[in-house]
C-alpha cells in the first residue's frame, strides 16, 4: 500500500500554481518535464507538476515495488493472481530476447513457432497461393470482439498507408446489422474468414461467425478452405470445423486486451505483411527494453502513468481525453477505453481489501482536428477539467498534402497552448472595446469569452506513423496501465466486471424469444421485454 498524503499535501500547496509562471520561473522546463525513447518524445510540461510532485510521485514506484512487480511479469509469474495465470503478452514481441521461462517451461520456441505459421500462411494467402473456391483473397473479415476485434482493428487502421494485402474487414457487434453490412458486397468465393476469440466460446463471436459460414456455403464458397481460428482453445475450433493447419494458437497467459501481438495480429499479417508485421513487435519491443531498463524520471510508461495518478488520484479529474491529431489513430481510444477501463476499472486490492483512492479514470475521446468542432468548447471552458493527452506526428504519409499536415500540426499545438494560456477578463475587455458597447453589456459580453487556462495536457510527439513507432505507442499505454495498476495495488489483468451482464444476458435470452415468462424480473426489464415483444420483436 502505498502512502498519498504528501501527494496530497504538494497538491493543497500547489493548487493555485499557474503553468506559465511555472515556464517563466524556470526556462529549462520543457526539457526539465519531457522525456524521449527512441524517436517519441513525451512533453508533460503543460501540467502543473514541479520537480518536488515528481519526486513524491516517483516515490510511489519504490513503495509500491515496482520494479519487483516489473521483473515477475516480465518474468512469467503468476501475477494474474485472481485467475492463476502468468502475464506473457511482452513475450510474443520478444523476437530476439531469449528464452521466457514460465512454470518451468522457456515459452519461446512455441510463440516463435506459431509466429513461423502465421507468417507462411500470411504469405500463401498474400500470393493468392492458399486462395478460396473463386480464386485468391481479395477480402479478410476477422470476427472478434473486445480484444479480439479492437486491436487488430485499431491497428490495421493505423497502418493503413503499409496495406498491401486483401482489405481488411472487423465484425464484433452481435447486431445482425453490423455483419450483414460488412458481408454485403463481398464474394463469399473470395473472402477469408476469421474467427478472433481466445475462449471460442464468446457468444457475439460464436453467433456472427456461424453467420458468415451459413453466408459462405449459400454463396459457393468453401468454410474449410476459408476459414481460420485464433484462439486457445483447440478443441473448440474443432468443433467448429476448422481445420487444424488454420488455426493459430496461444496460451492463457495472453490477456484479450493485449492479444493484438500474436495470433489475434493475423487479420494485420495479412494487411500488412510479414515484415511489417515483424516492425510492428520490433517497435513493442523496444518499449520493453526501455521501461525494464530506464530510470523512473526517463521511463515514459512510468511518466505516463505518474501524471495519470497525479491527474486522477490526487487533483481528483475523474476522466482524460486521449486526442490524437491522427485520423489513422481513430479507434485509439476505444481500444485504450478496453485496455485502461478494463485493466484498472476496480474497486478490490489484490488483497480483497477495499480501494481507499478512485481506480482507474474513464477514457475517451476522438482525434483532433474533429474534436475542436464538437466537445472541445467544454474542455476550454466547461467548470470541470479534462486533462488532454494530445499526439502528433511530425510528418503524415501524404507528401503532395504536407501543407494540411502542417495545419494539423498547428491545431494541435495550438489546443495545448490555448488550454494552458486561456483568456483573462482584460483580454476579453480588450478585444470588445471598439464594440461601443456599454459597459455593464461590455461586461457581460467579455465573460463569455473568458478562458481560465491553466488546464493540463501532454503530447506524445513522433516522427511518422510507421509500425515500429506505432508498436512502440501501444506498447508505452500497456505499461503504463501496468504501472497505474501496481500503484493502486490492483489486479490489472482480470476483468470479473463483465460476467455479471453476460449471465444475465443468457438468462433474458429465453424470455425475449417469447419462450419464458418475465416472472421474477423486476418491474422496468419486464416491461421493457413487454414493448419489445408488443413491437414484433419475439421469435
Ligand atoms: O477473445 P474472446 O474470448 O472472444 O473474448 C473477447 C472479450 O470478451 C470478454 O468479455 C472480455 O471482457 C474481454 O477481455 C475479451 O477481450
Amino acid at each position: 500500500m502505498v502512502d498519498w498524503t504528501h501527494l496530497n499535501g504538494l497538491y493543497a500547496a500547489t493548487g493555485s500554481r499557474q503553468m506559465l509562471a511555472m515556464f517563466e520561473d524556470d526556462p529549462d522546463r520543457a526539457e526539465r518535464f519531457s522525456a524521449q525513447v527512441g524517436d517519441l518524445r513525451l512533453d508533460y510540461s503543460k501540467t502543473r507538476v514541479d520537480a518536488a510532485v515528481m519526486e513524491a510521485l516517483i516515490d510511489l514506484c519504490d513503495q509500491a515495488d515496482l520494479a519487483g512487480h516489473r521483473a515477475a511479469m516480465f518474468g512469467g509469474d503468476r501475477i494474474n493472481e485472481t485467475e492463476d495465470r502468468a502475464v506473457l503478452h511482452t513475450a510474443l514481441r520478444n523476437l530476439d530476447g531469449g528464452p521466457v521461462i514460465s512454470g518451468g517451461i522457456d515459452v519461446m520456441p512455441g510463440i516463435l513457432a506459431t509466429l513461423d505459421q502465421m507468417r507462411a500462411f500470411s504469405d500463401a494467402v498474400r500470393s493468392g497461393e492458399k486462395a478460396g473456391t473463386g480464386g485468391a483473397f481479395t477480402d479478410i473479415v476477422n470476427i472478434g470482439i473486445g480484444g479480439s476485434d479492437l486491436g487488430p482493428a485499431m491497428a490495421a487502421l493505423a497502418l493503413a498507408p503499409y496495406q498491401d494485402g486483401p482489405r481488411c474487414h472487423f465484425v464484433s457487434n452481435v447486431d445482425g446489422a453490423h455483419i450483414a453490412d460488412t458481408l454485403r458486397g463481398l464474394d463469399p468465393k473470395t473472402t477469408l474468414v476469421i474467427v478472433a476469440s481466445k475462449t471460442f466460446t464468446t457468444i457475439e463471436t460464436m453467433t456472427n461467425a456461424r453467420t458468415a459460414r451459413a453466408w459462405m456455403q449459400e454463396g459457393g464458397g468453401d468454410p474449410a478452405m476459408q476459414f481460420a481460428a485464433l484462439s486457445t482453445a483447440r478443441d473448440k475450433t474443432a468443433a467448429f470445423g476448422i481445420d487444424d493447419a488454420h488455426v493459430f494458437g496461444f496460451e492463457d497467459w495472453v490477456g484479450g486486451r493485449y492479444s493484438v501481438w500474436g495470433p489475434i495480429g493475423l487479420s494485420l499479417m495479412l494487411a500488412i505483411g510479414p515484415k511489417g508485421f515483424d516492425a510492428f513487435l520490433r517497435g513493442g519491443q523496444a518499449m520493453d527494453t526501455h521501461f525494464r531498463a530506464a530510470d523512473w524520471h526517463e521511463n515514459l510508461p512510468v511518466l505516463l502513468a505518474l501524471i495519470g495518478i497525479w491527474h486522477h488520484q490526487i487533483c481528483g479529474y475523474p476522466t482524460r481525453a486521449v486526442l490524437p491529431y491522427d485520423q489513422r489513430l481513430a479507434r485509439l481510444p476505444a481500444y485504450l477505453q478496453q485496455l485502461e477501463m478494463e485493466s484498472n476499472g476496480k474497486s478490490v486490492a489484490m488483497d480483497g481489501s477495499a480501494l481507499t483512492v478512485p481506480s482507474g479514470p474513464i477514457v475517451w475521446g476522438e482525434p483532433g482536428t474533429n474534436g475542436q468542432h464538437a466537445f472541445y468548447q467544454l474542455i476550454h471552458q466547461g467548470t470541470g477539467v479534462v486533462p488532454c493527452e494530445f499526439m502528433v506526428a511530425a510528418q503524415g504519409h501524404e507528401p503532395d498534402l504536407a501543407h494540411q499536415h502542417r495545419l494539423l500540426v498547428a491545431n494541435c499545438l495550438a489546443q495545448s497552448e490555448a488550454l494552458m494560456r486561456g483568456r483573462s477578463i482584460d483580454e476579453a475587455r480588450a478585444r470588445m472595446a471598439d464594440r461601443g458597447l456599454d459597459a455593464a453589456e461590455l461586461e457581460r459580453q467579455a465573460r463569455h469569452r473568458v478562458f481560465p487556462g491553466n488546464r493540463p495536457s501532454t503530447t506524445l510527439a513522433y516522427p511518422l506513423l510507421t509500425p515500429f513507432v506505432f508498436g512502440q505507442i501501444v506498447a508505452l499505454y500497456e505499461h503504463r496501465v501496468f504501472v497505474e495498476g501496481v500503484i493502486l495495488g490492483i489486479n490489472s489483468y482480470d476483468q470479473w466486471g463483465v460476467e455479471l451482464g453476460k449471465e444475465l444476458a443468457t438468462s433474458l435470452g429465453p424470455v425475449v424469444d417469447g419462450t419464458q415468462s418475465t416472472s421474477g424480473k423486476d418491474g422496468s426489464t419486464a416491461a421493457l421485454v413487454e414493448f419489445v415483444h408488443r413491437h414484433g420483436g419475439a421469435a
